[in-house]
Parts: C-alpha cells; structure tokens; sequence
C-alpha cells in the first residue's frame, strides 16, 4: 500500500509524521508533494526515504490520497491530477468545506473525509470520518486501522460536520487559549511566574485527560467530587456559570457562520464541472 500527500503544510506534516511514529506506515511507503518545496526538503532531510516528487507523480502512485491543502485549492489540485484518479483510488478530504459528494461528483475515485485533530500528533484525541458511497467494506476497515493508529477514528454525519469539528479540531486551540487565559491571569494577581502557572496548569490538564479517559467520573460527577460544600470550588464554578453563559453559543455561532461562507465558496469554485473527470 502506498500513501500520498498533497500539501505538506501544519497538518500534512502532522498526518505523516504520526503515521511514521506509530508505525503503521513505513516511509518508503509515503510520497508528498506541495506547492512551495521548501517544505518538502524539510521533510525529507528528517524522514529520507519518503519519496518528495510532483501532485501528479504523488496521485499516480498512491493507493491512498490525502489531499492536505486548504479548501479553496482543492480544485487547483484536482484539475492537475485528476486524469490520474483512477477509481481503484481512495482520495481522502481534510477539510470540513469539502464534502464527500462533492469530490465523488467531480472524480471517479473511492471518496472519503477524515478530519484530523494536533492531537493526533500525539498518537491521541479522534479523527472524524465520513465515508463515500463508492467505499467497500473492506475500504472501510482498511481506512479505520490506518487512522486508529494515530487516533479514534469516529464516523460522524455530514451535518454534523462543523460542530464536530469544533470540538475535536479546533477544539485544542480553544482550550489552550482558555488555559492561557487562566494563567495569564494567576501571574497578575498571584505571586506565581508564568513558568509556574504553565507548569501546573498542564500538570493538572494531562490529569484531567486522564481521569476522563478511564471513564470514572462523568463531567457533572468530576465537578460535584471537586465542589467541597463551603469550599472555593463552588464560589469558582459560580464565578465562571456567570460569566461564560453564552461564550460557545458565541463561538458555535461565529465557526458557522464562516463555515457556511467556505460552503458557499468551495461550491462556486465546483460549480463549473466542465472539467469533471468522470
Ligand atoms: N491545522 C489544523 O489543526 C487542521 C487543519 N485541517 C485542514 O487541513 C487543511 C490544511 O491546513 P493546514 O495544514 O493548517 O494549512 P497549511 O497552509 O499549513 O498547509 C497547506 C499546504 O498546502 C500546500 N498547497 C497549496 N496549494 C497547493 C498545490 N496546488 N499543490 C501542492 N501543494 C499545495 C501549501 O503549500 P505552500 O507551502 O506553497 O503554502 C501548504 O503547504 C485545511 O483544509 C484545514 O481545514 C483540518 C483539521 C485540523
Ligand atoms: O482553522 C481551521 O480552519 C482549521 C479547521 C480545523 C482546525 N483548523
């Protein structure tokens, strides 16, 4: 089996990089390629025999295709490659914008879309997947232990793609900034350094990941078990019920309302389907 990437930027690199560490995919079963070859001479100084070559070169060899750019390139992509997609291909889709049925209208390839997480770099957190029409079963499966190697790969609907996504994809990056937050704000009321804050902060989020993970406590118990009766847990919690009552109503509705822009745009860039390669 051989696995392609176009678009070796953050996440492309991520993806590869997993792969290689969990040892599910060996690098001399890896081609890339991306726009700016810098990025690629990076890679391959690390990883040598991953094999950096052109969009064209790395779709006629893979039997797995990442399609690793940001949504408004796809078509650039596909325009260059796709007399190369053969149907015994499965072409894979990281982005939320880009849906399954639209990659299945404008190529005659195996169709699916995984969307990755950073936390997959650490071998960890899920990946969302939605698959094709075209997918066999053995596809499938094939598809869910590849991706089970550097995460939970968990199917979701396509309308539930955005919120999904939020959560597992963005959700890392909010979380951390909330986690800055905090400990920007123990440094300026508190005679705690940065450095300290960090230290106990991350200390107490890798506990936390923990705790949930063996299923003890549901979130509602963790914070009942945390809340002594009297104590300052409870006048914490009553502080941040006040004070984040509509903040993810906020946040839910700002990545909606910018997704539904990039909707909009990924189908103009399709609209025209004189170049379908069916
Ligand atoms: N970052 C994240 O945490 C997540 C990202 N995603 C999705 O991943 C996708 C990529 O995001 P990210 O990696 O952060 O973005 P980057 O901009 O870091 O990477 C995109 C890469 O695609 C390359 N590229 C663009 N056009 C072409 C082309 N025509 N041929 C070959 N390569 C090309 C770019 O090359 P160049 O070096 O020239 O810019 C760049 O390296 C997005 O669609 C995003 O939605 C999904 C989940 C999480
Ligand atoms: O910021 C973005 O658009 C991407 C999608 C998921 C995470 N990062």
């Amino acid at each position: 089996m051989h696995i392609g990437f176009i678009g070796t930027g953050s996440m492309g690199t991520i993806l590869i990089e997993a792969f290689i560490e969990s040892g599910a995919v060996l690098p001399a079963q890896i081609s890339v390629a991306n726009r700016t070859p810098e990025k690629l001479h990076a890679l391959t100084a690390k990883h040598p025999d991953i094999k950096a070559s052109t969009n064209i070169n790395v779709a006629q060899k893979a039997d797995i295709l990442f399609l690793c750019t940001k949504p408004l390139e796809y078509r650039t992509v596909l325009d260059e490659i796709g007399e190369h997609l053969t149907p015994d291909k499965l072409v894979l889709s990281i982005t939320s914008s880009v849906g399954v049925q639209q990659l299945e209208a404008y190529i005659p390839c195996k169709v699916a879309r995984v969307i990755p997480s950073i936390t997959n770099t650490a071998l960890s957190g899920a990946s969302l997947i939605t698959f094709g029409a075209r997918l066999t079963q053995t596809d499938r499966t094939l598809l869910l232990t590849l991706l089970s190697a550097i995460s939970t790969p968990i199917e979701i609907e396509e309308s539930q793609t955005r919120i999904s996504s939020d959560i597992v994809s963005c959700g890392p990056a909010f979380f951390s900034f909330l986690m800055q937050r905090f400990i920007d704000s123990a440094v300026d009321h508190a005679s705690i350094t940065e450095e300290q804050a960090t230290r106990l902060m991350t200390e107490m989020i890798i506990g936390l990941g923990r705790l949930l993970e063996d299923g003890r406590f549901s979130l509602p118990t963790l914070q009942a078990k945390v809340c002594v009766p009297g104590g300052v847990t409870g006048i914490g919690l009553h502080v941040l019920d006040e004070e984040t009552q509509d903040v993810f109503k906020h946040l839910i509705e700002a990545t909606h309302n910018k997704f539904n822009i990039d909707v909009r745009e990924v189908q103009e860039m399709f609209t025209n389907q004189k170049n379908s390669f069916h």
